[in-house]
């Protein structure tokens, strides 16, 4: 008898076509229900998100016309009102330290729940390379650590991962609103990227969640790269939608909002009042903030970044968002999170690695005495640290929420619009654009290959940081910035970046070795970062632009023909 040749496929419902890799445990994420449920959220809000991303590009356009982002006068008696979020749910009432990571690969998520972190925030985000087998991989995985069963062997090191008693709570963070699914059609459109993360997490967690780690509310989740409230308005519904459809008690979601774009700090009061059911309070997501600052004022060159290291939370304009980030939290009754420290335990050098320690405790050191109610960590080797640092501040206290007295709490009071927009000092330089260089490359080419977080030079590099070496090297040839060279100047031109990128590119395949470079995708991440660095017009996001280069569709793979 004939073999069959009918493949295996998704069972996909009425106007959804699933082009991913077909795989028996993605298909018991991929339900028919799971995929309407989907489908059902893509339909009801896609005009809306197209509409918010038109806002984007409006507002864009008037910044590079001259116009500065300030606080809408409309919305004065939204900042003005009294009013309160609703109060936090005693599941995360303390989240003093979160540690962060991709939702895959599955090791790294027991590692992450079992950290000693109070919240792990898994990520489809900044730290995901969102290809179809990372953004299945991770659902599978989280699907296992709701339900308390994620195990893993390391075969190679014989070694068992399972979760310990004591776990970090869950939340999760999907994409932004700009990113497509390309895997899954919806009518004949891309999926929006982050409506099919949080649906089919919802869709398959929500009860467990509720029943277990959220002692009731839930599932919790991280909100990225918002640019204004309309967006915020857009997941409230979202959520109204899933919890009236799985039938669980309005306001059992929870999301913290990362205030990581310079447009949404002036909209902190109208984000958060838009979420005032839903809320979990804001987060200082620094590193795309950086990012969005120079996105924002690309077209202003009295407003160049300094060499991306100098850009930390002591420039005026980074302190003035964390302590309005802190006011406006507390005068609502919720979590002002703190950020992430880039530095990551540095193995071979003890004297190195206890430098880079310390300045994790300084930070966050600044973060608690500022106000802040926790704070983020990139690597369970911080945490003992992070933790002394903020239990030690808080004396057995959850958070600082009631704490009228915090530096940050007394300062937010007086920020104004000038404050959040002060032009960041320090030197610019050409050590800084190679820099950028290398780290752009490397990153482009790890993500490409499916990584989306990676060491290098003994930080955290992930898609918010690879962005800001990507667009600081823009602008500075954008504005044909003075760049110091050791003592001469030199202008920033897409001739001096051509050189620096062919010595940079010879510097990457000496450091990882030639095999490495060789069988790596580095040489099309030079040129895509090339490409990215002299565009005529800024690409509004790295990962959009090289989005394509990751998509693997399998035709065939739904609706199913068995
Ligand atoms: C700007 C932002 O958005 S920040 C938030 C997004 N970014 C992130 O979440 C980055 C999170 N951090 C990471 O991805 C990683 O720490 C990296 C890539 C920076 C470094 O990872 P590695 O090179 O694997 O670190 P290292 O070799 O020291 O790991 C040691 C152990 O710690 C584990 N580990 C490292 N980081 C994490 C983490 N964030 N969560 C859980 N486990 C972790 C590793 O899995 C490894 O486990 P093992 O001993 O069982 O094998
Ligand atoms: O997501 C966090 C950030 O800093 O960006
Ligand atoms: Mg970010």
């Amino acid at each position: 008898m004939a073999a069959s040749t009918t493949a295996a496929c998704y069972d996909a419902p009425e106007g959804v076509d699933v082009r991913g890799r077909y795989d028996p445990e993605f298909a018991a994420i991929l339900t028919r229900d799971a995929l309407a449920f989907v489908a059902g959220l893509q339909r009801e809000f896609h005009g809306a998100v197209r509409y918010a991303m038109e806002q984007r590009r409006k507002a864009q356009r008037r910044y590079d016309a001259g116009e500065l982002p300030r606080f809408d006068p409309a919305t004065a008696l939204v900042r003005d009102g009294d009013w309160a979020c609703a109060p936090v749910p005693p599941a995360v009432a303390d989240r003093t330290v979160e540690i962060t990571g991709p939702a895959t690969p599955r090791k790294m998520v027991i590692n992450a729940l079992n950290s000693g972190a109070k919240v792990f925030m898994a990520d489809f985000e900044d730290a995901l390379s969102p290809t179809w087998e990372n953004l299945m991989h991770g659902q599978v995985n989280l699907r296992d650590a709701v339900a308390g069963t994620i195990s893993f062997r390391d075969a190679a090191r014989g070694r068992e991962y399972r979760l310990n008693d004591q776990t970090a709570k869950l939340f999760v963070r999907p994409r932004g609103w700009h990113l497509p699914e390309a895997h899954i059609l919806v009518d004949g459109e891309p999926a929006i990227g982050c409506l099919v993360d949080f649906g089919l997490y919802f869709f398959h967690n929500h009860a467990a969640f509720r029943a277990g780690q959220g002692a009731g509310f839930g599932p919790f989740f991280y909100l990225p790269k918002m640019e204004h409230s309309r967006e915020a308005r857009i997941w409230n519904g979202v959520f109204q939608r899933a919890e009236k459809a799985a039938g669980i008690t309005p306001g059992s979601i929870r999301a913290t909002v990362l205030v990581e774009t310079l447009p949404a700090v002036f909209q902190m009061n109208e984000i958060l009042h838009e979420l005032r059911d839903h809320s979990a309070g804001l987060n200082c997501g620094r590193w795309d903030y950086i990012f969005s600052y120079v996105k924002t004022f690309r077209a202003h060159p009295d407003r160049l970044l300094p060499d991306r290291a100098l850009v930390g939370m002591s420039q005026h304009f980074m302190r003035s968002y964390s302590h309005l980030l802190i006011h406006t939290c507390h005068r609502r009754g919720v979590h002002a999170m703190g950020g992430m420290a880039a530095q990551i335990p540095i193995k071979d050098d003890a004297a190195a690695n206890e430098a880079a320690l310390e300045l994790v405790r300084k930070d966050k050191l600044r973060e608690v005495r500022a106000g802040h109610d926790g704070t983020w960590a990139a690597h369970p080797g911080l945490i003992p640290a992070i933790r002394e640092v903020f239990e030690g501040h808080l004396r057995g206290r959850p958070n600082q929420i009631g704490d009228a007295a915090a530096v940050g709490q007394l300062e937010g009071a007086g920020v104004g619009e000038e404050d959040l927009i002060q032009p960041p000092r320090g030197a610019r330089t050409v050590d800084g654009l190679r820099l950028n260089t290398r780290v752009g490359v490397q990153y482009l080419a790890a993500w490409l290959a499916g990584s989306g977080s990676v060491p290098l030079y003994n930080l955290m590099e992930d898609a918010a940081t690879a962005e800001i070496s990507r667009v600081q090297n823009w602008q500075w040839l954008r504005h044909g910035a003075a760049l110091d060279a050791g003592g001469v100047e030199m202008r920033a031109t897409p001739e001096l970046l051509a050189r620096v990128v062919e010595e940079e590119m010879a510097r990457v395949e000496a450091e990882v070795g030639r095999e490495r470079f060789r069988q790596g995708r580095y040489a099309e991440a030079g040129r895509i970062f090339s490409r990215q660095c002299t565009a005529p017009e800024l690409d509004d996001f790295l990962t959009l632009d090289a989005y394509n280069l990751i998509v693997a569709h399998h035709p065939g793979a739904s609706p199913c023909k068995l």
